[in-house]
């Protein structure tokens, strides 16, 4: 079997193509949404990941507004900075980029964001709307990644109710949002949620019609653990080396040998990375909308 492509950068030019549309009747009302970015430090893959936002916007019509602190900002320097973007107008949604500098407790800043502008649906507000809104329509922001991976699914026609997924990762970016919301009323998964003290996550994978390995262990997910058929979902990247010419080599959560047993096996990249900063600029969309 050769798996389907669960094919990221199609997807998300098809939503940004519809976000495009819906921007275009706000800038018609006198509204335009803007999305600011915070990043501290000058990490290369947090540089490229927060350009390919800007460049997202761009295509979609909306003002972007970058704001960059140095590696040595202290919690205040944050601090102040979310403050400013919490009141700055023309910034309608923002991120803060992650992993801040170590020594700066995330949590404390994600808290600091004003819940209507958290583009990335992280604040706790957001993630508490997320839990307490089992039924019905959810009109807070979704976390990106996790929004993203369901979108993807859904527009290449993979079954989602009643089928058993199993989430490698815990993270608060991924894993543990993506439980919540594959849970949901009207998505009506299953999901077995695995991580590094689960004594067998190759059993656990083996059993599931949807995979997602969200880690960053190169490879983790072999050929041997997939139920013939099955969706594979690979969102992990590490940095594994550099190419001659410099640039970064990368690798997936996934070995590449399980698109021959696999049903669907997203590629990656070009996979989730580009429907998490679709779903970035959606949230922002959403909440210009809303307001
Ligand atoms: N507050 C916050 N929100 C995030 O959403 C967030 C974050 N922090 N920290 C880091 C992770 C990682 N992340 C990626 C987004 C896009 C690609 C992406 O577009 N990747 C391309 C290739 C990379 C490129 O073109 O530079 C792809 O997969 O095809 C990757 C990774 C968002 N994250």
């Amino acid at each position: 079997m050769t798996a389907l492509k669960l094919d990221g950068l199609a997807a998300a030019a098809a939503i940004k193509s519809e976000l495009r549309a819906r921007v275009d009747v706000l800038r018609e009302r006198g509204i335009v949404p803007g999305l600011g970015t915070l990043l501290v430090g000058d990490d290369p893959a947090s540089r490229s990941y927060v350009a390919g936002k800007h460049r997202d916007c761009a295509e979609v019509g909306i003002e972007s507004i970058r704001v960059d602190l140095p590696a040595t900002a202290s919690r205040e320097d944050v601090l102040a900075a979310v403050r400013d973007l919490n009141a700055a107008p023309e910034v309608t949604g923002y991120i803060v980029q992650l992993p801040l500098p170590a020594g700066i407790d995330e949590n404390e800043i994600l808290e600091a964001i004003d819940p209507d502008k958290d583009a990335d649906g992280l604040h706790p507000t957001n993630l508490g709307r997320l839990v307490l809104g089992v039924a019905g329509e959810l009109t807070s922001p979704l976390p990106c990644t996790p929004a993203g991976i369901v979108e993807l699914l859904r527009r290449n026609d993979v079954p989602l109710a009643g089928q058993h997924v199993t989430v490698i990762g815990r993270g608060l970016t991924v894993g543990r949002p993506l439980g919540l919301l594959l849970t949901r009323k009207g998505i009506d998964a299953t999901v077995t949620l695995t991580h590094s003290r689960t004594p067998d996550i190759a059993a656990e994978v083996r059993r599931a019609d949807i995979v997602v390995a969200a880690v960053g262990v190169p490879h983790l997910v072999k050929p041997e653990w997939i139920k013939p058929g099955a969706a594979v979902v690979d969102v992990g990247v590490t940095r594994v080396g550099t190419t001659e010419s410099g640039k970064a080599k990368l690798s997936g959560d996934v070995d590449p040998a399980v698109a021959d047993v696999a049903g669907w096996l997203s590629p990656n990249p070009g996979g989730v990375g580009p429907m998490t900063r679709a779903l970035l600029v959606s949230n922002v969309v959403q909440s210009a909308e809303r307001a």
